[in-house]
């Protein structure tokens, strides 16, 4: 029998854990997509207690594996009527970013859309309150939330701390916000996300992103906003092609925002238009897959992108609805493309060059990846890419 010592490890089993203690950069990860499904189902039971809504139908939907893009966007509904109020959001941002960090991600910017909710007494900017008491009342790890420049103390003397055997040191995890415009908005309601997000830019809100169910909604609706962010300053990201809606690719395209989100359905001219633009693609494998962005992991466009090395980060989107985790992602690209360790690890570093946070930020995730790199080297005896 094996002791722990010589504990055999099936080569499967090991690259998931080495995915596990990667350290990992996430740019598209939407809140109320990210929630535990513990946690849905403790809050469908207690509306179901109250006669809101009956629990025995959304716990099956809840459970259910595989989901369509069209029923992504119905569970959204219900979710939202799970989580809208300011306890509870508060509590999911607490519990995802605890999530994030337990797997080693040291980067995250999450996104989620502020919501008017008159009924709860909510505004947007008490909903994105109630977000940022969460991240604040994490503590099983260390959050940082403010750019060195509107706080001080907070990143400018960063010491890595990624845990790979056993150190007792809290881990790390910088955490910065995106606002979303949901595409059933209109034009006036954009625009106070936009406001909203400048008002807010000293309590870790650093971007835009535009999302929301593809068939829904003109371009021209979001246009305004998104010119105001960008005369504004403000890093933008957008759901790109998740439908073959040709004019609007072409606009988004020319458009030219900081980074894209998906960017599935484009033909050969969109293609070739994207990769001159060289604009930082946010590639959701998974999700992809699930939704019928791509038609399967083997046939997702990653592979085209990465052999052109055009710029791009692995993301979940979803991590709650579609049972993942962005380490599973990373694992999914070695067990599907053959990209071996040292591949994988540069892979995630070079997501630092495309994050929305400053310098400073930049500098000290460059040290996390500086320093992990070490150990991971100790860890499977792996050489690093030049
Ligand atoms: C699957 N692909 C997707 N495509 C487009 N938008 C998506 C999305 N996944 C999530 N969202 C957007 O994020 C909202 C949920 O998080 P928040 O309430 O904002 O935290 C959804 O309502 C939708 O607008
Ligand atoms: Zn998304």
């Amino acid at each position: 029998m094996d002791t722990d010592m010589e504990r055999k490890v099936a080569p499967e089993e090991e690259m998931r854990e080495w995915c596990v203690a990667l350290p990992k950069v996430e740019l598209h990860a939407h809140l109320n997509g990210s929630v535990r499904n513990s946690t849905l189902l403790e809050l469908a039971k207690q509306l179901g207690d109250k006669g809101v809504i009956v629990f025995e139908d959304v716990k099956d939907v809840i459970m259910k594996d595989g989901r369509s893009l069209p029923e992504c966007f119905k569970l959204f509904d219900l979710f939202h009527i799970l989580t809208t109020d300011h306890d509870t959001v508060t509590r999911i941002a607490k519990e995802v970013v605890e999530d994030f960090a337990a797997e080693n991600v040291v980067y995250l910017e999450i996104r989620t859309t502020p919501k008017n909710n008159e009924a709860k007494g909510m505004t947007k900017r008490s909903y994105m309150n109630a977000v940022i008491e969460g991240l604040k009342a994490v503590d099983a790890v260390d959050v940082v939330l403010f750019d060195s420049k509107s706080r001080t103390n907070d990143t400018l003397t960063c010491v890595p701390t990624i845990e790979l055997d056993g150190d007792t040191k809290k881990k790390r995890i910088y955490v910065r916000l995106l606002l979303s415009i949901d595409r059933r908005e209109t034009t006036s309601a954009a625009l106070d996300t936009v406001n909203l997000a400048l008002e807010m830019k000293d309590q870790g809100v650093i971007g835009i992103d535009l999302s929301g169910n593809p068939v829904v909604g003109e371009w021209e609706t979001y246009l305004p906003a998104l010119q105001h962010a960008k005369e504004l300053g403000i890093p933008i990201t957008i759901h790109c092609g998740e439908v073959a809606n040709r004019k609007e690719i072409q606009a988004m395209l020319d458009f030219c925002p900081q980074r894209l989100g998906h960017v599935c359905c484009l033909n050969d001219v969109e293609w070739k238009k994207l990769k001159s633009l060289m604009i930082p693609v946010e590639i959701c494998l998974t999700s992809n897959v699930m939704t019928g962005g791509a038609p399967s992991l083997e046939l997702h466009h990653f592979a085209d992108l990465y052999n052109a090395k055009h710029p791009l980060s692995l993301c979940t989107d979803d991590c709650g609805l579609f049972s993942t985790s962005l380490s599973n992602e990373y694992y999914l690209v070695a067990a599907t493309f053959g990209l071996s360790k040292p591949e994988l690890f540069h892979l995630a570093q070079e997501a630092v060059q495309f994050v929305f946070a400053d310098e400073n930020v930049k500098k000290s995730l460059k040290e996390v990846f500086k320093h992990a790199e070490k150990r991971l080297m100790m860890l499977s005896e792996i050489g690093m890419p030049n």
